[in-house]
């Protein structure tokens, strides 16, 4: 299986003080992985680095580009909806995104709206916190590339889409893309995880893939996850 991204020695600061400290990945085509970490971990921090949103020291090479220029061609991320005015129309937001992305894809838009019941005629100021979620999923996954990040996509998304969204991700996904995803609870998702990886003390405690902890250590996902804070330490094993 091949890489679709790289990251050596990736160190990032804020105001002087570590945010993430020496990141190494090695991230592999066409699978589900879930970024997990608490609250301030960093998991935002590195999905901003990887698109060039953010900038640190280190190297990332998404699908073989280095520069983060040339990597948001390979990279699909919607970093909240604040750039967009108040009163836009979704409609409006996707005419953007079909003019800055050669790669967006009508159809898959489409479907996706259609997936997630948005109105193309509604104004983002229009949409409550879940609806919001719902137009960054369809967004970000609209684009054709090889590597798509949701962060958090489903906090704000009741229960029953919620189930719904998580068990048609993999539908959404084109086959030979990787889709990182990140989140505080892992029970959710951990069904259609192909594998973990944590952040934890300003760095990756944890790379693992979720057969082998369900079969050679006998753990849930979940559970695996909340041992790595019960012991403290890190867990490659
Ligand atoms: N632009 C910034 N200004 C101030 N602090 C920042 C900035 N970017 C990151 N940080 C700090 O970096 C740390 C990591 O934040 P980040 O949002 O990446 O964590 P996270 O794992 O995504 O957290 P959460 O799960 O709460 O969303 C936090 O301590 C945050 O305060």
């Amino acid at each position: 299986m091949s890489n679709v991204m790289k990251i050596e020695n990736l160190n990032y600061s804020h105001n002087l003080v570590k945010i993430l400290n020496d990141v190494n990945l090695k991230v592999e085509s066409g699978k589900i992985i879930g970024l997990l970490g608490e609250n301030g971990a960093g998991k935002t921090t590195l999905m901003r680095l990887i698109t060039g949103n953010a900038h640190g020291t280190g190297a990332i090479e998404v699908s073989g580009t280095f520069q983060a220029k040339d990597r948001k061609a390979h990279v699909s991320f919607t970093d909240h909806l604040n750039g967009f005015p108040a009163g836009m129309k979704i409609g409006k937001i996707v005419d953007f995104y079909r003019t800055v992305y050669d790669d967006f894809d009508d159809k898959r838009c489409d479907d996706l709206m259609k997936f997630l019941n948005l109105d193309k005629t509604m104004k983002v100021s229009a949409l409550s916190k879940g609806n919001k979620e719902k137009l960054i999923i369809a967004l970000t996954l609209s684009r054709q590339v090889e590597l798509y990040l949701l962060d958090e996509p489903f906090s704000g998304i009741d229960s029953m889409s919620r189930k719904k969204i998580i068990n048609s991700i993999i539908q959404w996904k084109p086959e030979h893309a990787t889709i990182l995803v990140s989140d505080h609870y892992v029970s959710e998702i951990a069904p259609i995880l192909d594998e973990i990886i944590v952040i934890k003390n300003e760095t990756i405690a944890c790379q693992k893939q979720t057969d082998e902890i369900r079969e050679n250590k006998g753990m849930s996902v979940e559970n695996f996850y909340e041992s790595l804070y019960d012991e403290g330490g890190n867990n490659n094993d």
